[in-house]
């Protein structure tokens, strides 16, 4: 069977080399933005998209340049990969680039959405994203936040009681993450026990983008028990615990105002779970892979992380701290890490639609013409591994955004064209969030252990799945073995 497997992608692979040969054939260079041949009236690029996305592109990249039109079957694309052309799109108006197919498309593969689309759409931006906007910005997320870091401890050792098994890796970095943000979101009445169907839905997201889920049953039933947790807990009358919490109760709030208790509003919830979680787990995953596959980086930021700890005095002391303490030199190389890795994980990002003819004006005085109708695409993986840009682009180097001075309340990626988190109007309005998640993750398990590969392990670098779409998706769990550091600092 495996064998199989390897026989099929082998040549798939090599289809994609022949079609991208004969391509070259019909390339029109002289067209600006040029346009990507296809013998199939975009059908045949479309498949290759949905096969291997990254790796599509990247062969349209060296075809055509930094800026291209393609088709995927019916959808018009024009793909942008330069940092530049990319800031260009995020500050362009939505009367000419319209945000919402964006949402839309998360609606209907995360949470089945189907119809009413506008309507929830207006609740989300209307209600809901303000809400996250002035909870999760800088001011606040002290306040939001304030017991994240002793909950994480806690479900981490609980996670971790019998070290005579080895543990995965994704679980590790994961379940503990999405438990302790949900109960301090919305409060003791959240369930909690919804970790394993939310995983199963999440992996079967790039396939649901790419409508190749074959094996539709996990997937779907994993998608139905949750709406029905969720519905269960938004049907609750009164709000309990969550009453002195700023989101759990506003966003009910939001639901009951607008009369959406129902299934819709369990899709609704569904969608901004997603969205409070997918790239962050994947984050907090990856970031701990790097530093494991890059033994130098990892000591250094350990050694940065034990330290912090003795100035706080202990462990504990410091998860006690507000995230503005830990925004703060003395956390410099694990904050560069975590840039570093969200550099190397977002893939795609910025899809508009134009919602008319017009001109995309560029910084150098040239303009893209933009037809009503196509699609705006920021191929961001592309323009975060430019060696012109990055040196050694596609490795991660733990402290390449360590070098500047650190500023508070920055991403410490001045000076680098860096569209992770988006950028304009629209930017990711949980980004201070993200990082500051992540950053306690690693500094908790950074302190507590010491990580060998389990035997069955490939080692510690995973691959990246084929299928990523939008951020890069583990193909491998990673098993490890854990031995604590110092039984003395709060181990059961
Ligand atoms: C490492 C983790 C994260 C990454 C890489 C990330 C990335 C992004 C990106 C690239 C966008 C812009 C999309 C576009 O312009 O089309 C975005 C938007 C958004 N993100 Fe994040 N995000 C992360 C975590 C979070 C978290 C924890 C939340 C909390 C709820 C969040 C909430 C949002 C919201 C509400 C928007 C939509 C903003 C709008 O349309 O006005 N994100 N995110």
């Amino acid at each position: 069977m495996f064998s199989f497997i390897l026989a099929g992608a082998y040549i798939l692979r090599k289809l994609a080399n022949i079609t991208a040969n004969i391509y070259s054939c019909f390339f029109d260079a002289s067209s600006f933005p040029p346009q990507m041949p296809s013998l199939l009236a975009g059908y045949d690029n479309g498949l290759l998209f949905v096969l291997n996305p990254c790796a599509f592109l990247s062969r349209c990249q060296q075809q055509c340049g930094p800026i291209y039109r393609v088709s995927l079957g019916s959808l018009r694309l024009v793909v942008v990969s330069s940092g530049d052309v990319m800031s260009s799109v995020f500050s362009t108006s939505s009367q000419l680039l319209r945000h919402d197919p964006a949402h839309q498309e998360v609606f209907y593969v995360v949470a089945g959405v189907k119809t009413n689309y506008a309507y929830l759409y207006e609740i989300m931006i209307r209600d809901l994203y303000p809400l996250v906007d002035r909870g999760f910005s800088p001011r606040s997320l002290g306040q939001t936040m304030q017991t994240f870091g002793p909950m994480l401890l806690s479900g981490i050792k609980n996670l971790t009681r019998d070290h005579s098994k080895s543990i995965s890796l994704v679980q590790l970095t994961n379940e503990p993450l999405y438990t302790a943000t949900n109960l301090i979101i919305f409060g003791s009445a959240f369930p909690t026990d919804t970790y394993k169907d939310f995983q199963t839905l999440n992996k079967s997201i790039p396939y649901r983008i790419g409508r190749t889920l074959l094996n539709y049953w996990p997937s779907y039933a994993a998608r139905m028990r949750l709406l029905k947790s969720l519905r269960d807990y938004l049907q609750r009358e009164e709000v309990n615990d969550s009453d002195n919490r700023f989101f759990g109760v506003k966003a009910m709030q939001a639901f009951k105002d607008n009369n959406i208790q129902s299934l819709e509003g369990a899709r609704l919830a569904l969608a901004f779970l997603w969205t409070l979680h997918a790239n962050t787990m994947s984050n907090s995953f990856f970031s701990l892979s790097f530093l494991l596959g890059d033994p130098n980086g990892f000591a250094r930021v350990r050694a940065e992380i034990d330290s912090a700890v003795e100035k706080f005095g202990s462990l504990e002391a410091l998860l006690q701290a507000s995230p503005d303490e830990l925004d703060d030199p003395s956390f410099m190389l694990v904050t560069s890490a975590i840039m570093e890795t969200t550099r190397l994980t977002v893939l795609h990002t910025g899809v508009r639609e134009a919602n008319c003819d017009f001109d995309l004006n560029l910084k150098d005085g040239k303009m893209i013409p933009i037809k009503k109708g196509e699609y705006v695409f920021g191929d961001v993986h592309a323009a975060h591994t430019d060696g012109t840009v990055f040196s050694d682009p596609e490795t991660f180097v733990v402290d390449r955004f360590a070098q500047q001075p650190y500023r508070r309340k920055h991403l410490q990626t001045d000076g680098y064209p860096f569209h992770s988190f988006g950028g304009g109007r629209h930017v990711c309005k949980g980004r201070w969030l993200a990082v500051y998640e992540i950053k306690v993750v690693l500094i908790i398990l950074l302190h507590l252990f010491d990580f060998n590969p389990a035997e069955n392990s490939v080692g510690f670098l995973p691959r990246v799945h084929p299928r990523s779409n939008g951020v890069m998706h583990t193909e491998d769990d990673i098993f490890v073995r854990l031995s604590p550091r110092q039984a003395e600092k709060g181990l059961p």
